[in-house]
């Protein structure tokens, strides 16, 4: 949906309406998400961190296509997410889930000073924010799982995430409808990792326009 720019002739985006489902999706927290998208939706073009395009569809394509994985993050765990950017998933789910600590890990100045000054601004005290690639984390970190969305394809993804899990640790990551090529196309990452209970959810039917698909590996 568009309307007519204060300068006249050309069209802005007009931000999306919350659906009906997001209350239910995120409970009691559905405040403290509507003060962020609306932050993201004010500032987020500005400082480059979503287009003028994406703002007719925040909610159903991004905001609430982050929250759907909410469910499958372990009980109080350390979850690391990788590349977090506006902070998708990342602050959606630190948002959802209070009782899991988001480590988010994203190398570019700007997108950082973004986490920090929401989670700030937010109230969130299980956010933790980390610039750098996720090659030069390593282990320290003790995460039990690791999400990413919009990073790479799986054959890069899952060799720059596995080396910051152990044994019994966890990828989630979001995905788009190429996914079973994705997996495909990263067999010999996927045996090297040591990658088991490979699977594709399609999560969120029925409350958002489009399924969110996830690719979900056990390290065993
Ligand atoms: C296309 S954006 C996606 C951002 C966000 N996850 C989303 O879904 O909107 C990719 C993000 O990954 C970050 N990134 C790229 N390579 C990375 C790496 N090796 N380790 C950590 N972050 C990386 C970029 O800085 C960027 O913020």
């Amino acid at each position: 949906m568009t309307q007519p720019s204060p300068a006249g002739g050309e069209t802005a985006p007009v931000p999306e309406a919350e659906p009906e489902s997001a209350a239910r999706l995120f409970g009691d927290r559905i405040d403290v998400a509507r003060s962020f998208t609306a932050e993201l939706v004010a500032r987020g073009e500005e400082l480059g961190l979503i287009g003028p395009i994406e703002l007719p569809r925040i909610w159903t394509r991004h905001i609430l296509n982050s929250v759907v994985v909410a469910p499958l993050l372990r009980e109080g765990a350390r979850v690391g997410d990788i590349g977090s950017g506006a902070g998708l998933p990342g602050l959606v789910l630190a948002i959802a889930r209070p009782d899991v600590t988001m480590v988010l890990i994203e190398p570019m100045e700007r997108r950082v000073d973004w986490l920090r000054s929401e989670s700030e601004r937010l109230g969130l005290e299980n956010v933790e924010v980390v610039r750098a690639r996720a090659e030069e984390v390593g282990r320290d970190l003790d995460l039990a799982q690791v999400t990413a969305r919009a990073v790479s394809a799986l054959s890069k993804l899952i060799p720059i995430t596995r080396p910051l899990l152990d044994v019994g640790g966890q990828l989630v990551f979001l995905k788009g409808a190429r996914v079973h090529d994705e997996i495909e196309a990263a067999q010999k990452q996927i045996r090297k990792a040591r990658l088991d209970e490979i699977e594709v959810l399609e999560l969120g039917d029925g409350d958002v326009a489009e399924v969110t698909r996830v690719f979900r590996a056990t390290v065993v």
